[in-house]
């Protein structure tokens, strides 16, 4: 296990070894290894039920593996210290719904440590890249399903966080915010995030560095989208993911 720590701490990144999550006599993911550079955008794609929110949340240290060992930056998960360089956004969200936005992203932001200028300076920064600004003293019960998926982004990425875990991030999120929201997610990549991102959506697919496809908790294979599409003589991620998902073979 050492020598797992000290070779992913030179190289950042997430390792995943031999992973199995069971609930109850259920055996929701067999056997996945995986791993994930530094800086990369690595998405995760596989039909409902396939296992996709089961391995994020093990890779955020939010749940904890039967067999197996994941390594984040270094650290073996779950770790309580990892969160403050772990963003986390969930599928469904989590927020106060009888507090304003700005409330909400007070609260994380205190919990993350930051306070001061700072902390009001980059709350205004994620409220402007989700386009909510103007509803900054809104109740959070009043937004929309697709406000509430950008207040959750926003607050995901409040802390600058090393390491952005995304499950489904824009869903009920129109076109063009969507491209906003990528056009970002490449820009703190190229700053050096390393992002994960569950997505049924094909273009986001085609988006990312490289792709898992997952299907019945199995990881069937792990490429850039060119080589999915190669691999599988398709001329679309979505043409490759129905050959994966197993609708073609
Ligand atoms: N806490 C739990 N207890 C029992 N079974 C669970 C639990 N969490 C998930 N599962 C099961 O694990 C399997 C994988 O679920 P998961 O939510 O990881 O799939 P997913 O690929 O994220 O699906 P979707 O795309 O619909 O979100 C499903 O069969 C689900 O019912």
């Amino acid at each position: 296990m050492l020598d797992i720590q000290m070779d992913s701490k030179k190289t950042g990144g997430i390792q995943v070894s031999h992973v199995d999550r069971m609930f109850g006599k259920k055996l929701v993911l067999h056997d996945i290894s995986l791993e994930v550079e530094n800086a990369e955008i690595f998405g995760l794609l596989g039909p409902s039920g396939s296992g996709k929110t089961t391995l994020v949340k093990l890779i955020a240290g939010i749940d904890q593996a039967t067999r197996g060992t994941i390594v984040v930056k270094g650290v073996q998960m779950p770790r309580r210290t990892m969160l403050q360089n772990i963003g986390y956004m969930a599928q469904s969200d989590a927020l106060y719904g009888e507090l304003t936005a700005r409330e909400n992203l007070d609260f994380f932001a205190s919990l993350f440590g930051l306070s001061g200028k700072e902390k009001k300076h980059r709350m205004e920064e994620v409220m402007e890249l989700v386009n909510l600004t103007d509803s900054m003293k809104k109740l959070v019960s009043a937004y929309s399903g697709g406000m509430k998926r950008r207040l959750s982004l926003a607050i995901a990425v409040l802390h600058r966080p090393d390491v952005l875990i995304l499950d489904e991030p824009t869903v009920g999120i129109d076109p063009v915010l969507r491209m906003a929201i990528w056009d970002e997610f490449r820009t703190m990549s190229e700053q050096g995030t390393t992002i994960i991102v569950t997505t049924h959506v094909m273009d986001e697919a085609d988006k990312c560095h490289r792709l898992g496809m997952i299907r019945d908790g199995r990881l069937m294979a792990v490429g850039t989208p060119d080589e999915l599409k190669a691999n599988t003589h398709s001329s679309t991620v979505e043409e490759a993911f129905l050959v994966y998902g197993g609708a073609q073979q």
